[in-house]
Formats: C-alpha cells, sequence, structure tokens
C-alpha cells in the first residue's frame, strides 16, 4: 500500500504529501547504487558554518560557497539516469524537472538534523538503501510540536511535496549501521521562472 508508514488505525493517511514505496530497487542495484556513491568524490556536508558528519556529493545544482548561491554544477552521471527516470515515474514528474540529484553517505553516528529542503528546491524525491531509518517529521501547533514519522526501508522510494514539504521540518537520527541515499530535486517555480 502506497502510504503504508503512514497509515493509522482508521486507514487514514497521517501526513500529506507524503508518498511511499516500498521495493522500488532491487537488491542488487542497491548494491550498484552504494559503490557509485562510496566511489564519488564524497565530502564532508557543509553549510554556512554548520559542519554535519554525513558525506554528500551534489549533482546538477549545488550550493557554491564563493557567492553563496545555488547555481548549476557538474551534470548527473549514467549511472543515475534511470534512478531519476524512476523517481520521477513514481512522482509523476518529468524526469527533465529533477534537475538536482544529491547522494548521502550517513556512516555510524551522522544522521540529519531537523530541516526543511531549500527553497529553492520544490519537489524531494528519495530513494533509501542500507540500514531501515526513520524520518521524523514534525511541525508547530501553537506552544508544541505535532510529530509523526515514517519508516524508510532500504530500497524504498519517498516523495515529499505539498504540506510534508512545506508545512513540515524532517529528520533522520544517527544510525548504528550506515546508510545511503539519493534526492532528486526539482526547482521551485519561483527558481525556474528566473532562469
Ligand atoms: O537521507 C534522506 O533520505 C533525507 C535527506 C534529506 O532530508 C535532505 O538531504 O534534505
Ligand atoms: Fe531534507
Amino acid at each position: 500500500m502506497a502510504d503504508a508508514a503512514l497509515i493509522d488505525l482508521f486507514d487514514m493517511p497521517l501526513l500529506a504529501g507524503f508518498a511511499y514505496r516500498d521495493g522500488d530497487v532491487t537488491a542488487e542495484e542497491e548494491r550498484g547504487l552504494i559503490a557509485h556513491i562510496d566511489e564519488s568524490a564524497l565530502s564532508l556536508f557543509r553549510f554556512q558554518q554548520w559542519t554535519g558528519k554525513r558525506l554528500t556529493h551534489s549533482y546538477g545544482w549545488s550550493y557554491d560557497f564563493a557567492n553563496g548561491r545555488f547555481a548549476p554544477t557538474e551534470p548527473m552521471p549514467g549511472w543515475l539516469e534511470p534512478f531519476r527516470s524512476r523517481a520521477a515515474h513514481f512522482a509523476g514528474l518529468d524526469p527533465a524537472d529533477l534537475v538536482q540529484a544529491l547522494l548521502i553517505r550517513y556512516d555510524p553516528g551522522a544522521g540529519i538534523g531537523w530541516h526543511r529542503d531549500r527553497p529553492v528546491f520544490e519537489h524531494v524525491i528519495g530513494i533509501s538503501l542500507g540500514e531501515p531509518a526513520k524520518m521524523r517529521f514534525r511541525r508547530r501547533m501553537g506552544g508544541k510540536f505535532e510529530r509523526t514519522s515514517a519508516l524508510l526501508a532500504p530500497r524504498s522510494i519517498y516523495h515529499l511535496s505539498g504540506e510534508a514539504r512545506h508545512g513540515w521540518e524532517h529528520s533522520i537520527l544517527p544510525l548504528t549501521r550506515p546508510r545511503w541515499s539519493i534526492t532528486f530535486r526539482s526547482l521551485s517555480s519561483a527558481m525556474s521562472s528566473a532562469r
């Protein structure tokens, strides 16, 4: 079932804009993708003053430290193309709209703190590899946080759009075994029309 991870007792999806599907990538494809990610020029994620423990590499668009802006960068390699198409198909988008791919390796002890993805991007479609992870979501409701979460099984795919993308923050706690992810993003309409 599409939103299995987020179905409550009444079979209602708990988070609008979160779509999930298990088993989209085979075990053999997973091994290949992990090998490709490990061979990529991964570097410690850095944004302004902040350094995370996860290792990342961007294709298509990336943050330029020289001018503090997002700008086109190295094109996506061929090995990513079939997965970009699959991600686009899952989200009902055109593969060409997914202009950015972010590779991440989370070694044991690395996670990702509470955030919303940068507003230059719109759709976010992720492929989860390696250790299963819980993606946590929260949004401020009055004085406290409303929370929910989704289990990301290895070889699954998820799509954040609408409320899940814009109204909620998400995070992933550090794990004890490695996890890899590939996230594809489209540009926001403001960014696309400014080009
Ligand atoms: O590893 C993931 O699946 C999520 C990564 C994430 O939230 C991000 O790069 O903005
Ligand atoms: Fe994110």
